[in-house]
């Protein structure tokens, strides 16, 4: 389903190729500023057509508000947001009505909707509908900016190239904001160059690339969270397996943890000026689906773009026969630069939803 969330509700509808997109949030606290022009540059950050290495379909991504603000300040009722399509090219999808992607959603699609979903554009399946997702997390964004909470994140890998990671322990809110503000966002900005040539490099022989996005999160509140089945790690895990393309995530050292000795993976706590933290951060700032007050830090892994120019086999499922198909529309040839927002504004809403519905020690006092 496209409905999410437990004290902070999102509500995400449209197909790509339909008159718009949108979203309804519902668990807003009421009188939460909004800031309009830092809204527009965090959806800016997703929107398509802007850089080479990104689709060339190009849209405005200006939400409408319909409903649930009075100026630039929530009401607290639910918050109505629109976005129209307005450069489709659906003639691109013709043939595709029924010959099936090899890789995107159309076949299960097909089965799921009994032939009744729109798969222009990939329909409701389209990365398109992160925008509304961005819109909903940048306001989540502010909400725990708020609170001292910010959330960050770059490209960690792609094409086989490699960036500085995040420091697990010493994160810091500059470290973590500074990926952001640059038009393709790692830390190593020569790591950066090297990745776009790679992009380039498969575009140019009509193929395409995936990648890992790295999120970090500083000043999130300890004893935040609950065990088991409603743990931050399956709050955040929950949200970010919604973005289209995601194949995999992992938080602190992940699947690496696996290798490890107890005596190398446990990080010892200690106090720092009368605070509990620990040396190092092998968890990832979580432990019992509860939050520790270290950095939060999670990896997500992103699959090759499906739609790659090359002949492909596939089947027509309408008419149960094999062909060949060579996919048209304009693509990304590496959905993870315009996915790094992305996943900011899932953890975002992932974390507010948490904070909105803390009970526990230090939640509790850390809410206003
Ligand atoms: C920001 C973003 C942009 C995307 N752009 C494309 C694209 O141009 N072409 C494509 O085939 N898939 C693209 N995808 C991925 C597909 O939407 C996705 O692979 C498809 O819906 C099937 O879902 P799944 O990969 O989660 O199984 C994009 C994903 C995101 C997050
Ligand atoms: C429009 C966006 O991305 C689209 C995501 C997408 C897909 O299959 O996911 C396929 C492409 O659609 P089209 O063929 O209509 O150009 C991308 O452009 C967007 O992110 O706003």
């Amino acid at each position: 389903m496209s409905t999410w969330g437990n004290d902070l509700k999102i509500s995400i509808f449209g197909e790509s190729h339909g008159p718009g997109i949108g979203v309804v949030i519902d668990g807003l606290p009421a009188g939460l500023p909004i800031d309009r022009e830092e809204l527009a540059a965090f959806m800016a950050r997703r929107a398509p057509g802007r850089d080479k290495a990104s689709t060339p379909r190009r849209e405005t991504d200006r939400p409408e508000l319909l409903s649930g603000v009075r100026g630039d300040v929530t009401t607290g009722t639910p918050l109505a947001a629109l976005i129209r399509n307005n450069d489709t090219h659906s003639s691109d999808y013709g043939e595709l009505a029924s010959a099936a992607r090899p890789g995107h959603a159309d076949y299960t699609g097909f089965l799921r909707y009994a032939g009744w979903g729109d798969v222009r554009g990939g329909g409701h399946f389209s990365g398109r509908l992160t925008a509304p997702l961005v819109f909903a997390g940048g306001l989540a964004k502010q909400l725990l900016a708020r609170e001292g909470v910010y959330v960050g994140a770059h490209i960690a890998r792609c094409a086989g190239v490699a960036d500085a990671p995040f420091d697990p322990v010493r994160l810091d809110r500059e470290t973590l904001l500074r990926p952001g503000a640059s038009a393709f966002p790692t830390l190593d900005a020569a790591a950066g160059e090297r990745m776009r040539e790679e992009i380039e490099a498969a575009r140019m022989s009509t193929d395409s690339v995936g990648g890992v996005v790295e999120c970090g999160v500083v000043g999130f509140p300890a004893g935040v969270g609950s065990p088991m089945f409603d743990g931050l790690e399956n709050r955040i895990a929950s949200i970010v397996f919604g973005i289209p393309a995601v194949k995999g995530l992992e938080f602190g050292d992940g699947f690496a943890a696996a290798e490890l000795r107890g005596s190398e993976h446990n990080d010892p706590f200690r106090l720092a000026d009368g605070k509990v933290v620990t040396e190092t951060n092998h968890a990832g700032g979580i432990l019992g689906g509860i939050s520790s007050g270290m950095p939060i830090l999670l990896r997500a892994a992103f699959k090759p773009t499906a739609s790659i120019a090359k002949p492909q086999r596939t089947v027509d499922f309408r008419e149960n026969a094999e062909r060949e198909l060579v996919v048209k529309g304009r693509h990304d040839p590496c959905v993870v630069v315009r996915a790094v927002p992305v996943v900011e504004a899932a953890v975002s809403l992932a974390l507010a939803d948490a904070l909105l519905g803390a009970k526990g020690y230090e939640g509790l006092q850390n809410r206003k």
